[in-house]
Order: structure tokens, then C-alpha cells, then sequence
């Protein structure tokens, strides 16, 4: 880079899904961009989250659901192939190599500029480069950080020696551990407690809550927990894990809870949550707090500064979803190219161009395991909370839908619909039990379209599908 090439548009630190999809936008609105990226083009989701874990569970859900379709059951003689299931991760995480996606940012017209970046001061960006080498690069507009997170740790005694995995190992190893523990009950403790049971692990999965998923309505958790014991695996609630050992560095690991009970495994995985990557960006530069979730308005600025200053991701902590991510970057691309064009960006209309509505009342999640969990919106406990006048509409799937009974014999599932008295629209919308990861979006579109249950009455499901779970549910509405 010569003379003012060391200027830009904009700069995104960090090339997950959101960076890129932020530059994508960026750069079609005609402003020129660079990315930095001091690991993987691609983040955490490419790699090591979102992809290799769907990669993993897909075989082990379709073996699941052959398994309760009688006839078809028969066909299921032996066990999933660990090697072949790895085989097919490593290929849709191109064996970690990045030239493809790099090449794609160059593709884009984006300069992809490899090190760690950090703030030095507003719109300044300083990039050590692998070769350790500082290069400092300016943004006329805007400086977007993208730079996710990492599996948070807790502070227990013999955490060092124990070598633990995280989402890292989780879903990069081509060995099974024969005994496996999880910590951790949300998405990424249930979902790979699913992947590596179905591998051959004999795991074991711990949470310090009463249920796993306790962020989904409380029936989410129960099924989860249902179909992972039926599956093998050990589900232990409401434990607090006190100390691990691990006395010989190649030995299995001895995990002790709360209750007294030892539990000897060959592997400890956590996945507890996440912490913010802000710790070495330099926003002490700006004044701002390091190592801190980035606090945004629903712009997606970082609040504090004065319009130059993007969060986007995970970093905001708004939802940690790559889907959501993407949604704020590119309102986000919009607010930058209108700010940079001069235009007015109107933050007070909800659902306009410039504001992130969806974060605040309709993100959708699907969590894949067997069953399936998937939600959108606010549960009951939340829109209560909220002071939603509402009503609460039940539906057991297995005893109320056809479609579901031909998906699977014995189906059990569950869905609840949340609805505003005062609107008659959705607040929320949960679904549990096999095959139901598609029909999420048809909530989506209900909970951002606000349409009332008047007009469902119009949206006729084809039978005999799972989705007329939506008939159960507004009949339930109408009793
Ligand atoms: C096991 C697992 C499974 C998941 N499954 C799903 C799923 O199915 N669906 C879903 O929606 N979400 C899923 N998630 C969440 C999803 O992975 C995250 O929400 C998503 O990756 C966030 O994207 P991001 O771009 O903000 O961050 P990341 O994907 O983490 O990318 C951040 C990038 O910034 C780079 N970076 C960091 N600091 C710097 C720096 N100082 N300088 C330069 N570069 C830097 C990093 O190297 C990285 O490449 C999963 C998470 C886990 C752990
Ligand atoms: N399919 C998906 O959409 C998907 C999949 C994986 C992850 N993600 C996202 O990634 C993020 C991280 O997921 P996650 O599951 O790591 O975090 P999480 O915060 O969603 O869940 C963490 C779980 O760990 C438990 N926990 C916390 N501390 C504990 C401790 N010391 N001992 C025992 N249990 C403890 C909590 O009760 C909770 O159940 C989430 O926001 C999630 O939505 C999404």
C-alpha cells in the first residue's frame, strides 16, 4: 500500500460472516473497504461454530429420525460412521483453509488487509501484520468492529491442567473421546451433546439451571433433555461443577460437582457462553471500556461516539446469532452509506432502513438436536414480564397434527403461540419436535409482518404437513 492507499471508506476489523457481509454492502454502495483479519477469513462460524457443528449433527439427526419411522427403521443397522461424518465437516469447512473466502473479498473489490487490529484513536485503525509489521489505516466514514467472541471460561480449580475443549475442539477433533463432559446446557452444550453421543462418545451434559435451553419456553429444554437420555446421554440439572484433575497430561479427567459425585471422562467441554474479543482493540484509545460487550444503539453505533464507531456481531451482545449479525450489518451498510452521502438516517421509525426492529422483539433461533428446538420472538415469562396483556396458546403435536404422525410414528412435539390481546398479533412462537427447523420462518414472518390472528385464519397450511401445527394453534386461540 502507497501514498493514501492506507485509506478507506470504511474499515471492518474482523471477516466472520458479519464483517464480510457488512464490506459486501459497503462496497456495492460504492465506498471503498478494507478487512482485517488476524486468523481464519471466514470467523469463528466458517470454522469452528455454525458450520462444522451443522455438518456434524446432520448425520446424527437423520439416523434419529430413520429410527422412528417404522419400516424404515430396519435400514439403520449399524453406527454412524465417525469418519465419513468427518470427512464431510472438513469439506464444508475447506479443510480450514480460507483462499476461498479470502479470494471472495478481493473479489468484492474489499482490500483484505491479515493481522490484529486495533484503535488507535478515531477512525485510526493500526494493524500488527503477521510479519509484525504495523500498518496504519484510516476511515473517512466508518470503522465497523466484527470481531465475535470466545467460549467464556469459568474459575474452577484445575482448569489448566484439565486441557478443557471449547466450541474449538468441539468441533474440530477426527478423534471421538470415549467419555465426554459438557458444561454448559444452551445451544452449543445440547447441540454438541447430540453430535458427539451420536459419534460414539458416552457423554455426559451439566448445567447449573433447572433445565437446559432456559433462555426457550421451559418445554424446549424438557423435550431437548428427553431425546438426549433416550439417546444415551446423561443430563444432569441444577449442578455446579466444583473442580477438575486431570493428574496425568494424557489420563482422563476427573470432574467433581457440587453434589459430591466424581465423574471420570476423557474429554471436558465447555460451553458456558461467550465473552466479548474487545480486550486488545484498543478502545481505550476512544475511551471506551477494553474487554467489554459493545453497547450499540439499534443503529448499531457504538454509543458514546459520534457516528463513526460500529458493533456489529457478536461484540454487541444484541443476539448472538450469525443470521442476526448479518440483519445489523446490513442496516448498518445503509446507515453508513446514507451518512456518508450526506443523507439523513432516521433512528426513531421502528422497522425502517436504519434500525435493527427485529433484534429488539423477533429474532428467530433453531437449534439442532433431535428433537429440534426453534423459536422466535418473546416466550410467556418474557412478554409477561414485558407487561403484554396475553394469551397463551398450547399445542401437543403428536396428539393434535397429522403431518407430524406421518414425519414420524410416536411424534412428540411441542408448539406455543404468544399472543398480544390488545394487537391480536404474535409476540412469540415456539416449536419442538422433529422436522419443525422450517417452519420458524412462517413465525418470522407472522411476528415482523404483525399480523393478526384474523388473517392466520387466511395462511391455509397443506396437509398433511407439520405446519398445520399453525391450525392447532388458532383453534387453541379461539377455545
Ligand atoms: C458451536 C457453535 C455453534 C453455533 N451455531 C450457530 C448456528 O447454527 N446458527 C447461528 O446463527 N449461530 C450459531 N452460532 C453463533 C455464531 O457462531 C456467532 O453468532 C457468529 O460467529 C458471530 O459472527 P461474528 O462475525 O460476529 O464473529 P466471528 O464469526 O467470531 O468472526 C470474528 C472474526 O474477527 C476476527 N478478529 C477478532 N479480533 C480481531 C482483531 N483484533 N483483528 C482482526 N481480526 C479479528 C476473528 O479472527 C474472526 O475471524 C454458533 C456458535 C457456536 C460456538
Ligand atoms: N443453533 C444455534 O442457533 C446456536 C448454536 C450454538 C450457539 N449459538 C449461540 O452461541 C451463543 C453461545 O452459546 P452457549 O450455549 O455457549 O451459551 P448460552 O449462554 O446460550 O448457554 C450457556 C449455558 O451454560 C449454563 N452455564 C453457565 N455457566 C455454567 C456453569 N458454570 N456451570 C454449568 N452450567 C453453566 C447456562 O445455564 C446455560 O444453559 C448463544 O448466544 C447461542 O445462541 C447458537
Amino acid at each position: 500500500m502507497a501514498g493514501n492507499a492506507h485509506e478507506f471508506d470504511v474499515i471492518v476489523i474482523g471477516s466472520g460472516p458479519i464483517g464480510q457481509t457488512l464490506a459486501d454492502k459497503v462496497r456495492a454502495g460504492g465506498l471503498t473497504v478494507a478487512v482485517v483479519e488476524r486468523e481464519l477469513v471466514g470467523g469463528e462460524c466458517s470454522y469452528w461454530a455454525c458450520i462444522p457443528s451443522k455438518a456434524m449433527l446432520r448425520p446424527v439427526i437423520a439416523v434419529t429420525e430413520a429410527q422412528h419411522v417404522d419400516g424404515a427403521r430396519a435400514a439403520v443397522t449399524g453406527p454412524i460412521d465417525a469418519d465419513g461424518v468427518f470427512a464431510r465437516r472438513d469439506r464444508y469447512v475447506t479443510s480450514l483453509d480460507d483462499t476461498g473466502q479470502a479470494n471472495w473479498v478481493k473479489s468484492i473489490g474489499a482490500t483484505l488487509v491479515r493481522g490484529h487490529g486495533r484503535l488507535e484513536g478515531p477512525r485510526r485503525v493500526a494493524v500488527t501484520t503477521p510479519d509484525d509489521e504495523v500498518v496504519v489505516l484510516t476511515a473517512r466514514h466508518a470503522v465497523a468492529i466484527c470481531t465475535g467472541s470466545l467460549a467464556a471460561m469459568p474459575d474452577v480449580p484445575g482448569i489448566a491442567e484439565a486441557r478443557p475443549w471449547t466450541n474449538r475442539r468441539g468441533t474440530d477433533s477426527s478423534s471421538v473421546p470415549a467419555r465426554l463432559a459438557i458444561v454448559g446446557g444452551g445451544p452449543v452444550g445440547v447441540e454438541l451433546a447430540t453430535a458427539w453421543n451420536g459419534l460414539g462418545s458416552a457423554v455426559i451434559l451439566l448445567d447449573r439451571e433447572q433445565r437446559l435451553l432456559p433462555r426457550m419456553e421451559p418445554f424446549a429444554g424438557e423435550l431437548v433433555a428427553e431425546g438426549l437420555t433416550e439417546a444415551g446421554v446423561t443430563v444432569r440439572t441444577e449442578v455446579t461443577l466444583e473442580s477438575l484433575r486431570r493428574p496425568v497430561a494424557d489420563g482422563p479427567v476427573t470432574v467433581t460437582l457440587d453434589d459430591g459425585s466424581k465423574h471420570e471422562v476423557d474429554e471436558v467441554l465447555f460451553a458456558i457462553g461467550r465473552t466479548p474479543l474487545t480486550g486488545d482493540i484498543g478502545l481505550e484509545t476512544v475511551d471506551l471500556p477494553a474487554g467489554s460487550w459493545l453497547d450499540v444503539d439499534d443503529t448499531c453505533r457504538v454509543r458514546g461516539t459520534d457516528g463513526w464507531l460500529f458493533a456489529l456481531g457478536d461484540v454487541n451482545h444484541r443476539a448472538l446469532l450469525t443470521h442476526q449479525g448479518k440483519y445489523q450489518a446490513r442496516i448498518a451498510a445503509q446507515v453508513i452509506l446514507d451518512q456518508a452521502a450526506g443523507e439523513s438516517v432516521d433512528e426513531a421509525t421502528p422497522w425502517g432502513v436504519h434500525v435493527a426492529s427485529a433484534d429488539r422483539s423477533a429474532v428467530p433461533q433453531v437449534v439442532f438436536t433431535s428433537p429440534e428446538a426453534a423459536a422466535v420472538g418473546r416466550t410467556a415469562e418474557e412478554a409477561v414480564a414485558e407487561g403484554y396483556r396475553c394469551k397463551v396458546v398450547d399445542v401437543d403435536l403428536g396428539a393434535k397434527v397429522a403431518g407430524a404422525n406421518l414425519y414420524a410414528d410416536g411424534y412428540r412435539g411441542q408448539a406455543r403461540m404468544v399472543v398480544d390481546e390488545d394487537t391480536r398479533c404474535l409476540l412469540g412462537v415456539t416449536f419442538v419436535g422433529p422436522g419443525v427447523t422450517e417452519l420458524l420462518h412462517s413465525a418470522t414472518i407472522a411476528i415482523v409482518g404483525q399480523i393478526p390472528i384474523e388473517r392466520l385464519w387466511h395462511a391455509v397450511p397443506s396437509f398433511p404437513t407439520i405446519s398445520e401445527t399453525w391450525l392447532r394453534l388458532l383453534e387453541g386461540y379461539q377455545n
